[in-house]
């Protein structure tokens, strides 16, 4: 570990204005490289986020003995017999819970491991459904050994996925090469980041791969997939959603304008739901032809809202209902302790240190505004919270982020892009 750093996040003495292209989405970049690896014959992937978390998955899917070739964001992806490997998770949600389904099925041991940090996020339901498809694994959180045998038996699993969506789709995204596929019941509190679990679908369906959902059968909590070939496709990846949202946020906090192009009309990515949550908190949201753009009122307001579904935008609304005229509550995501960091916790130390006042509860926090004033803003190696003290700086004159360089988990030219956009404001 190198020593700490600090970055100024600038401050913006007027109106942002500023139209922001970003990068591939993380989510739909990792879930097309786990679909390439498994399909029948050769992918190419376009418009893929180039980051941490997505060379890891590649640099994984490699030393599994999968071909991937190509330049920056134009991948081709060649499946091979999968081997025994190392593999470095970093921090990453979408390498530790997509990739050990795959594992299983390699021909070797494939030792897992990560970042320190990484150590304590949950992974042990998708272990535990695993070895009851027929898997062999040691272990029950980073690091740990799946023992591949070259097959997977599969079938009827009943995991407890409240924790996290990623433990359905990791096993979703393998089983049509399980020899039985798979069917995942399960069981416990609400499933949360559900358009995660649709995305994951929607791109098997576009693979061939049969798959039932419990909105399309009468049993609740119920996922199938056949087993059957995964077809080669050519992926094209939208923009990362979530990740624009910070930069939506900067219209919103400055009475600016700000655009993200290439916004699909149609996603099942989180960030969409940002355009309804701006305009409740009294921004104009207009989307047309295919651009983005959000004018910030003179004052936002606070807000009510479940992000359970949308739990990867907490921390940009948290910064954003930090700078409202009214308090706000956000609920259901309670699951938040298990991402990069418990991010409920650094949300309110951290806002609470710069003066706020940020109450943690059971499942979410209470924002009430407060005058909040210049410090040290914590990372905690979670890109969204240096991305959150980001917006509260462009309102918070002094505002100083530990580690901006860990926003390289999934956009590596934050800092860049970030200055870009402001250097068209007054
Ligand atoms: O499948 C995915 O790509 C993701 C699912 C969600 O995880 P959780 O269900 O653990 O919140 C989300 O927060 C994460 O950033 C990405
Ligand atoms: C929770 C997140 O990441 P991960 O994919 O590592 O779970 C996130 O990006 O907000």
């Amino acid at each position: 570990m190198g020593p700490v750093t600090f970055w100024s996040a600038p401050y913006a003495a007027g109106p942002v204005r500023a139209s922001v292209p970003l990068p591939g989405s993380k989510s739909i970049t990792n879930r097309a490289l786990v679909l390439a690896a498994l399909a029948e014959g050769s992918s190419t992937v376009t418009g893929a986020l180039r980051s941490r978390d997505t060379n890891l998955m590649i640099d994984a899917l490699r030393a599994l003995g999968i071909g991937i070739e190509g330049v920056d964001t134009t991948l081709t992806i060649t499946p091979a017999p999968l081997t025994g490997a190392a593999v470095d998770c970093g921090l990453a949600g979408t390498v530790m819970r997509f990739l050990p389904p795959v594992a299983a099925l390699a021909d070797g041991d494939v030792e897992f491991d990560g970042d320190e940090q990484a150590r304590t996020r949950p992974l042990d339901t998708i272990l535990d459904g695993l070895r009851a498809a027929g898997a062999d694994v040691d272990g029950s959180a980073l690091p740990f050994v799946v023992h591949g045998h070259g097959a997977v038996r599969g079938g009827t699993v009943t995991i407890d996925a409240s924790g996290s969506s990623q433990f359905v789709s990791g096993l979703l995204l393998s089983a049509a090469r399980f020899d039985e596929g798979i069917t995942i019941h399960h069981s416990g509190k609400p499933v949360p980041s559900m358009p995660h679990i649709e995305m994951t679908i929607e791109m098997l369906r576009a693979a061939g791969v049969r798959v039932e959902s419990p909105s399309d059968s009468t049993e609740a909590d119920t996922w199938v997939v056949a087993p059957g070939p995964i077809r080669p496709v050519n992926w094209t990846i939208e923009p990362d959603l979530s990740n624009a949202t910070a930069f939506l946020a900067a219209a919103a906090v400055t009475e600016g304008e700000v655009s993200v192009p290439f916004w699909p009309h149609r996603t099942t990515q989180p960030g969409d739901a940002i355009r309804e949550i701006l305009e409740r908190m009294g921004a104009d949201v207009v989307l047309a032809e295919s651009v983005l753009t959000v004018r910030g009122p003179k004052q936002l307001h606070g807000i009510d809202i479940d992000l359970h579904d949308i739990g990867e935008l907490t921390p940009t609304v948290a910064a954003l209902a930090a700078l409202a005229e009214g308090p706000s509550w956000l609920r259901g995501i309670a699951h938040l302790r298990g991402h990069e960091t418990d991010r409920l916790a650094a949300l309110s130390t951290e806002i609470n240190r710069l003066g706020g006042q940020v109450t943690e509860t059971d499942d979410g926090l209470e924002i009430t505004p407060a005058p909040l004033h210049g410090g040290q803003w914590h990372s905690y190696a979670d890109h969204r919270m240096a991305t959150a003290g980001a917006i509260l700086g462009l309102r918070v004159d002094g505002i100083e982020i530990e580690d901006i360089g860990t926003t390289a988990k999934t956009l590596p030219d934050f800092v860049g892009l970030w200055s870009h956009m402001l250097d068209g404001s007054s």
